[in-house]
């Protein structure tokens, strides 16, 4: 099976992967990988191609460029490995006239497996249709229809999983409920990929991350080792104005704003304790110094300069 560059296995992997819709390039030369027991958000301005991308590694689309593999075998329209995957995209592909059963029956059908599916119970609770799971589809709400989508994506265990913002139309409730899903899924070692728009869920949710925008790799890692390389820091200092020009003029050092109860220094290329050193050379008391966590939210619209993709095209 394929190797990622970190030496684990790759679930999911896209190699170089572009495309384009007469003039626009959707996507350009992306490549990525998701590993076994990964939760991956796939990340990105509206129009940055996030879609697009998970059409290709599904074979709905066929790449100019590159290639997409699944459980380390390549990816084409009707691929067997995609029986192996749990799949939203698209938005619900339902027959309004059968009950949630029997829609979940028909799409299953096409594995040519006997009913039912062996995770179907799960699925099912995810779903938490109750008694309307045996009602017509065309009654349900939109966060009842997503519900379902999710069922057939779970109910066939998979191995791994690519969703177009699951999270869509449900509830607080439900979208604890989805994460503790996911979660339980990743333990088991199935790899996911999952684009969504809601960071504050997403920095709940995921362990790895994919950013993109304007169809191109912003940054791929570690959501812990991104939020950490942030690099923000509080600092107490007996003289905050000549601090704060002394630490504008280091390497590393990409802004410097007061507040307070004091400096809050980014400083991605440069640790706290050059920082203080800095400090203590420049004859300025430090009286302490703190790591700050950022959210997601902050510092993807750092990365993305706060722009819609749409509006750079
Ligand atoms: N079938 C298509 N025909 C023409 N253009 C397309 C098509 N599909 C996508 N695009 C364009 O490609 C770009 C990327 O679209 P895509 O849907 O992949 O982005 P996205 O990141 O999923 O966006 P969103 O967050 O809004 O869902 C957009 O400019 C879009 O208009």
């Amino acid at each position: 099976m394929e190797r990622s560059t970190a030496g684990t296995t790759a679930m999911i992997r896209a190699d170089d992967l572009s495309k384009s819709y007469k003039r626009t390039q959707a996507v350009s030369r992306l490549g990525f990988a998701v590993d076994a027991g990964q939760i991956c958000a796939l990340l990105g301005p509206n129009g940055a191609g996030k879609t697009s991308t998970m059409r290709m590694l599904l074979g709905l689309a066929f790449p100019d460029t590159g290639s997409a593999q699944i459980l380390g075998q390549p990816v084409g329209l009707g691929a067997e490995v995609l029986g192996r995957v749990g799949v939203l995209i698209d938005g619900p592909a339902f027959v309004p006239h059968l009950t949630g059963t029997r829609n979940l029956k028909l799409l299953w059908s096409a594995t040519r497996r006997a009913w039912p599916p062996p995770a179907l119970d799960d699925a099912l609770d995810l779903a938490g249709l109750g008694p309307a799971i045996d009602r017509k589809v065309k009654g349900y709400s939109a966060g009842m229809k997503q519900r379902l989508m999710l069922a057939q994506a779970l109910m066939r265990a998979p191995d791994a999983l690519i969703l177009d913002e699951p999270a869509n139309g449900l509830d607080p409730a439900e979208v604890r409920s989805l994460r503790e899903h996911l979660g339980a899924l990743a333990r088991r070692g199935a790899a996911v990929l999952v684009s969504s728009h809601q960071l504050a869920e997403v920095q709940q949710l995921a362990t790895h991350i994919v950013v993109m925008n304007l169809g191109r790799l912003v940054t791929a890692g570690p959501l812990a080792d991104l939020l950490g390389d942030a690099g923000a820091h509080r600092v107490q200092v007996d003289d905050p104005q000549r601090a704060a020009a002394v630490l504008r003029r280091m390497p590393g050092v990409a802004a410097v704003t007061a507040d307070d109860t004091g400096l809050v220094v980014t400083a991605p290329g440069a640790p706290s304790r050059a920082l203080v050193q800095a400090l203590v050379t420049a004859g300025i008391g430090v009286m302490s110094i703190q790591q700050v966590s950022r959210s997601l939210e902050e510092v993807f619209l750092d990365m993305t300069d706060g722009q819609a993709a749409h509006a750079a095209r």
